[in-house]
C-alpha cells in the first residue's frame, strides 16, 4: 500500500499512508472484562497461602493493571458485576450477568467480553451463557485456583490467555469458551475435576485447543447447538425455572425428593448411581411426583464422563423420564431450568437434552 502511495507522489499520499499504518497498528479489538470475584480476585496472608486465602477481594481494575501485557493484545476494560466466590451465584445473578453479556456484545465497539469467575460454579454460569447468549462475538470465562498474592499464582496468563483469546477472530462462532491452565475448553463439556491443582479444569471429551503465547491452536470445534443457534435468548428469560438436584449414594431415602417439590420445585434432577440408576425404594417415589407433573431427569454422579442412555437401567419410556445423556447433574440442572421457561413437554425436553 505505502509503495502504490509513494509512487502517485504527493505530500497529501504519504501522510494518508503514515496515517493508515499507525491506524492499523492501533486496530486491536476492544474486550470488556465483566469480573464476578473468585480466586482470580483473591488475596492471601503470605506468598506461601496458595489454598488459603480470602476469595473476591481484589477489584477488576486492580486485575487489569497488574497485567500491562493485556494492552498488547487488545483494548481492554473493565467492569465489577459481583465481588463474591462463585459457590454464592444463583439464578438471578445469572440472568444479571447474561443481560449484561448480551446488551455489551450488541454493541459495536465491542468485540468479545471475558468473565472472571470463581471456578467452583464457573462451569454453570459458562454453560448457562452458551445456551442464551445470540452472539458469534466471543465470550471467554476464566478464574485461577492460586490468589494473586501466592508464588506461580497463575490468574495473570490465565487472564492474558483468556483476552488474547477474547479478541481473535479464529474463536467466533464457537460458542461460550472456558480458558485456563492454556487449554481452551467448549463451556458445554468443562467442568472443575480437581479442586487443588492448577489443571482444575476437564473435558470428558477433550479440551478444543491450546493458548499458548497469546496464539490459539485448535484441534476441534464444538458440534451441539449453542448461542446464535440456540432456540434459548437471554433477552426473553426473566425468571428461570425451579429445579433441584438431589444427589444419589446408597441407603436413599425419599425425603430431599418430597422436600424440593413441596418446595415448587419443576423438575428433580437425579444424580444417579453410575448409569443413573435409581434405588427400588425411589422408584415409586420418582412415578409419583412424575403423576403429578414433576420433570425427573437422570443424570450420572460419575465424574469425567457420565452418561445415561434412555432405558438403559430404569424404562424411561414407560414412566415418561428424562435422561441427561452426558451433563453432569449441575449442568443438567441448568439446561432444564433454561428448556422450561419454553417447555414443561417431557418429550421436548429429550430433544433438547440430546441437542445441546
Ligand atoms: N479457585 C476458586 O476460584 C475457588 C474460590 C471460590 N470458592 C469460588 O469459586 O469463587
Amino acid at each position: 500500500m505505502i509503495p502504490t502511495l509513494l509512487r502517485r507522489g504527493g505530500r497529501l499520499s504519504i501522510a494518508a499512508a503514515l496515517l493508515t499504518v499507525s491506524v492499523l497498528a492501533c486496530a486491536k479489538g476492544n474486550i470488556v472484562i465483566l469480573a464476578t470475584g473468585g480466586t482470580i480476585a483473591g488475596s492471601g496472608a503470605s506468598s506461601a497461602n496458595s489454598a488459603s486465602y480470602q476469595s473476591a477481594k481484589v477489584a477488576v481494575d486492580q486485575l487489569i493493571a497488574a497485567v500491562p501485557e493485556l494492552q498488547n493484545v487488545a483494548s481492554v476494560r473493565g467492569e465489577q458485576v459481583f465481588q463474591i466466590g462463585s459457590e454464592s451465584f444463583n439464578n438471578e445473578r445469572l440472568l444479571q450477568l447474561g443481560k449484561r453479556v448480551s446488551a455489551l456484545l450488541k454493541q459495536n465497539d465491542v468485540d468479545g467480553v471475558v468473565i472472571t469467575h470463581g471456578t467452583d460454579t464457573l462451569e454453570e454460569t459458562a454453560y448457562f451463557l452458551n445456551l442464551v447468549i445470540p452472539s458469534t462475538k466471543p465470550v471467554v470465562v476464566v478464574g485461577s485456583m492460586r490468589p494473586g498474592t501466592a508464588m506461580s499464582a497463575d490468574g495473570k496468563l490465565n487472564l492474558y490467555n483468556a483476552v488474547s483469546l477474547a479478541v481473535s477472530p479464529d474463536a467466533r462462532g464457537k460458542g461460550v469458551l472456558v480458558s485456563m491452565n492454556d487449554e481452551i475448553h467448549t463451556a458445554r463439556d468443562v467442568a472443575k475435576s480437581v479442586n487443588i491443582k492448577t489443571e482444575a479444569f476437564r473435558s470428558p471429551w477433550g479440551p478444543l485447543g491450546l493458548v499458548v503465547e497469546g496464539k490459539n491452536y485448535w484441534f476441534r470445534a464444538p458440534v451441539k447447538r449453542h448461542t446464535t443457534a440456540s432456540e434459548f435468548n437471554i433477552d426473553r428469560i426473566e425468571k428461570l425455572a425451579s429445579v433441584e438436584v438431589v444427589y444419589g449414594y446408597g441407603n436413599m431415602n425419599e425425603q430431599a425428593y418430597r422436600a424440593y417439590v413441596g418446595n415448587g420445585a419443576a423438575a428433580i434432577i437425579h444424580a444417579g448411581t453410575g448409569n443413573g440408576s435409581v434405588a427400588s425404594q425411589i422408584v415409586p417415589v420418582l412415578q409419583e411426583l412424575r403423576g403429578k407433573g414433576v420433570q425427573i431427569i437422570r443424570s450420572s454422579r460419575v465424574t469425567g464422563g457420565g452418561f445415561v442412555l434412555r432405558n438403559a437401567e430404569q424404562p424411561d419410556d414407560k414412566y415418561d423420564w428424562i435422561v441427561a445423556h452426558d451433563f453432569n447433574p449441575q449442568k443438567a440442572r441448568i439446561l432444564a431450568a433454561v428448556a422450561m421457561t419454553r417447555t414443561s413437554d417431557s418429550k421436548e425436553l429429550q430433544r433438547i437434552f440430546w441437542e445441546y
